[in-house]
This record gives structure tokens, sequence and C-alpha cells, in this order.
């Protein structure tokens, strides 16, 4: 075939964009195809009771319109606004990912193909490369793409064959320390199915349902996980004290985190040995509640003195699943595998805090229910912790400065759409740590007529 020195018509050229682009085409189509079969009025009456709907959910359930609405509408106007057709083209010429084709003469770029914007500050834009071009020539051009994007954080990553993501984040919508929880006032105030972490991008309240799962929270030294054991301990202070909750603690920092308080806790370990005896009876409850709940015919506990949430926590998990000698290791992640598969319904949930989330440290890393990334120290953390894709979608756990004035910042997803969503902790400062340890410690006497672990004596003289 000859080569042709001409680029393909205008008309051409319209049709394939067209193509491309079946809403920005199908929409005027169906509005002036509405006009001319039924008429301006109807049209317009039709338009207007749409506009109208949309103003009502958007007023009325802001939650579901932020959540389901307003990712849609953002996307849709960041995609026809700010990277429009001859923006974008002038962005990638001037990061000199332009190409001239030798033949024609025009100056080709990579081709924008989706934009999602998952919040306010994240947009993911996928890019069709030129042939020849590398995710490396993108990734070596981070420093100029993130500057020409206005990026504070940009991800570049191979979404599949010829086409790459960039996740940008523009902007700390956190610029202030977050309040911790509070303690409530009453016991009855618990909600277990909402306790308080801290705030969302948006600024409404963040919370995580502890009553049926498991929590782990992952980040780099540093990042603020001691943020995500003490806001739940305060939320559901009064009901430790009055017996509804009963947490037993690992604190396998040689209790650096939690030995000030132990007044709090059921039951309390500070090295792996002791560690390992404190999940085993977490098990051996686990089982006598599940025979109490058979015999009664109930399928699920229903949390009450005699019947507690029972919750067990562990800082610096790894010590546990990988980093301890190798019989505490086996014999811990086989516990914990039975914990978790079988102690959602009899109310018996694990929170666990580690700083590497590779199945190596933590071969039970998916039986985890709700997971929250903090501040990572590689690229893949946020996948592993999240998900796969979430670092795509926005959760650049690995490029929050590491830094105090970004602790307890980090990303959790979701749950109904699937998207990461910017979260910052409560900060928990020693004075709240000890106000709990003061007003709300653990009833000594063990009421529970089902659960028969009891403290030591020792730990009781201590
Ligand atoms: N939610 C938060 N908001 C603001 N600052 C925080 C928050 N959480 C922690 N910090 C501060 O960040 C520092 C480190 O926090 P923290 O000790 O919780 O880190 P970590 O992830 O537990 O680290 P390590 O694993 O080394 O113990 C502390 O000085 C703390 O005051």
């Amino acid at each position: 075939m000859a080569l042709v020195n001409r680029r393909k018509g205008m008309e051409w050229r319209a049709a394939s964009w067209m193509a491309r682009h079946p809403g920005m085409t199908g929409t005027p189509a169906a509005l002036a195809a509405s006009v001319v079969e039924l008429g301006p009025v109807t049209t317009g009456t039709v338009m207007a009771g749409l506009g109208a709907a949309g103003v009502s959910w958007y007023r009325g359930h802001p939650e579901t319109f932020d959540r389901f609405g307003a990712p849609v509408l953002r996307s849709f106007r960041r995609r026809w606004l700010r990277y429009v057709g001859r923006r974008w083209r002038g962005l990638m010429i001037d990061c000199e990912f332009g190409r001239e084709n030798r033949r024609t003469g025009h100056i080709e770029v990579p081709r924008l193909v989706r934009v999602r914007s998952a919040s306010p500050s994240i947009d993911t834009l996928y890019v069709k490369v030129l042939r020849g071009q590398s995710l490396k020539k993108f990734q070596d051009a981070a420093d100029e793409l993130s500057m020409a994007l206005r990026a504070d954080a940009l991800g570049i990553v191979k979404v599949k064959p010829g086409v790459i993501a960039l996740t940008v984040v523009r902007g700390n919508p956190f610029e202030q320390i977050i309040d911790p929880a509070e303690i409530p006032a009453d016991s009855s105030d618990v909600d277990l199915s909402a306790l308080y972490f801290g705030e969302d991008e948006y600024g409404n309240d963040w919370t995580e349902p502890i009553l049926g799962n498991h929590l782990l929270g992952v980040g780099a030294a540093g990042s603020g996980k001691s943020s995500l054991m003490w806001n739940p301990l305060r939320a559901m202070g009064l009901a430790i004290r009055d017996g509804l909750v009963r947490v037993d603690m690992c604190d396998l920092k040689g209790g650096m985190e939690a030995g000030n308080a132990r007044p709090l806790f059921n039951k309390y370990a500070d090295d792996p040995d002791k560690a390992l005896q404190v999940i085993e009876a977490f098990r051996n409850d686990m089982k006598t509640t599940q025979r109490h709940l058979k015999d009664e015919g109930l399928r699920k506990v229903r949390v009450s003195t005699e019947t507690p949430l029972r919750v067990l926590m562990i800082d610096e998990l790894a010590m546990m699943t990988a980093l301890g000698s190798s019989s505490v290791t086996r014999a811990a992640v086989k516990l914990l595998a039975e914990i978790m598969t079988q102690g959602r319904a009899s109310g018996f949930a694990v929170c666990a805090y580690l700083q590497e989330p590779t199945k190596d440290i933590l071969p039970v890393r998916d039986l985890f229910t709700r997971r929250i990334c903090l501040r990572t120290t590689a690229e893949n953390h946020a996948d592993m912790t999240l998900g796969d894709g979430m670092r795509v979608k926005g959760a650049l756990a690995d490029e929050i400065p590491a830094d105090e004035e970004h602790a307890g910042i980090g990303f959790r997803v979701d749950q109904y759409t699937r998207k990461p969503i910017r979260v910052r902790a409560g900060n928990v400062a020693d004075e709240d740590i000890e106000e709990l340890v003061r007003t709300c410690p653990a009833p000594t006497e063990d009421t529970s007529n089902v659960v028969e672990f009891r403290r030591d004596e020792d730990e009781d003289a201590a």
C-alpha cells in the first residue's frame, strides 16, 4: 500500500470522536429528538423534573448523594473542564509526551480515555500511551507531570498493555489536628456498629463497626497507628467499664504502648509467649460462647454482661505472625485464623496493627473485614491492605509525607462504592489515655457465666 502523507478527514475524525464519547453525542441527540417528537414543553418539563429530583437528592440525602451521585458528576465536570481536549494536549506537549507524525506532520499526544474522581481531591486519569512510549518514560517525568497537573502527590501505574493510570492527589484536606473520640456519657450511648475513629476528607465523622468485624491497621513507624487503637477504645469506654465489652491486649512493643493502661484490659501481655496464652484463651472463650449460643438456639450473640463483646487487640502483630520464634508464630497464625473465621457471630473481634502487610508477614491478611492504610514505605502496601487496584483509584499511602503533620492520615475503602476515602484519625494524647483509664477501668470481678477467663492474680497485684 502506498504511503499517505495526509491526516484522516475532519468528518472521519469527528465520527470516531463521537463513537468514543457516546454520552456527549447521545444526550444532545436524544434531547433534539425529544423536542421534535414530544415538543419543547414536554421535554422542558421532563428536564426540569430530573433537575428537581437531583436537587432534592442532593439536599435531602447528602450521604448517598456524596457517595454515589457526586463522583459521577465530578468526573464528568473534570473531564470536560479541567482535562478537556486542548488543555490535555498542551499539557502532554509541555511535558514532552507529544510526537510529530513524520508522514502527516501532525503532533500526536497520549489520549485521555477516562477520568474518575473518587473524591474532591483525587482524580484518576486513564491514558492510552503512544506506540513506543513506556511506563518508565512517564515515571521518569513524574516531577514535570506532577507540577503541570498541580498535584501534591502523583501515582503512575500500568493498568493494561498500552494504558496507564495517573492518580492525582491535590491538597491536604486535614490541616487541623482532629479531636479524639469522646468517651460516651453512658454505656447505652456506645454504638458498636459505628465507633468513632476521626474524620473523612469531606468533614464527615469516620466510623467503623466492630461487632461482627475484624480490623487491621497498617502503617509505617510513626504513621499514627496508635490512634487507630485508642480512638475505638475511648469510643467504647463506658461499655468496657460496665462489662459489655472486654478487651484483651497484646502489646508487643514490650508494653510501651499500653503498659500504663492495664486497668482497661481483661487480659494483658507484653511478650510473644504471654501473648500466645492470651490468644489461646481468647479462642477457648470463643468456643465456650459458641456452645452457649448453640444450646440457646441462637445464631448470633446479643451483647450483654453475660455475653460481652470480646475484643483481642494486638499491636505489632508481625511479632506473632512472622518475627517471633517459629513455634509461637505457627501456633498464633492457626489460632488467629480460627478466631477470625468463626468469631464474628459469637462476638469475638480482632483488632491488629502492623507495619508491613505482605503475605509472608501476615498470612491471615484476607480474614480482616475492615482495613485502614496509613502512610506506608512501599507502593504496593496500599493494594495489599485495602485490595487490588486501590492505589490506582487514589490510595497513594506511600506518598503521604513522613512527618508529624501528616500522622494519622490514611485511607479506608467505602464499603458500598469500593473507592478509597482519605481519612484522618483523632489524635489521642497521653492525657486522653489517662482520662480513659481513670474513668473506664474494666470490672475486676468476672460477672460472665459464659466466658471463664480471668485476669491473673499477679497482674491484678501489679
Ligand atoms: N491522629 C493523629 N493526628 C496527629 N498526630 C498524630 C496522630 N496519631 C499519632 N500522631 C503523632 O504521630 C507520632 C507517631 O504516632 P504513633 O506513635 O501512633 O505512630 P505508630 O504508627 O504507632 O509508630 P510506631 O509503630 O513506631 O509505634 C506521635 O508523636 C503522635 O503524637
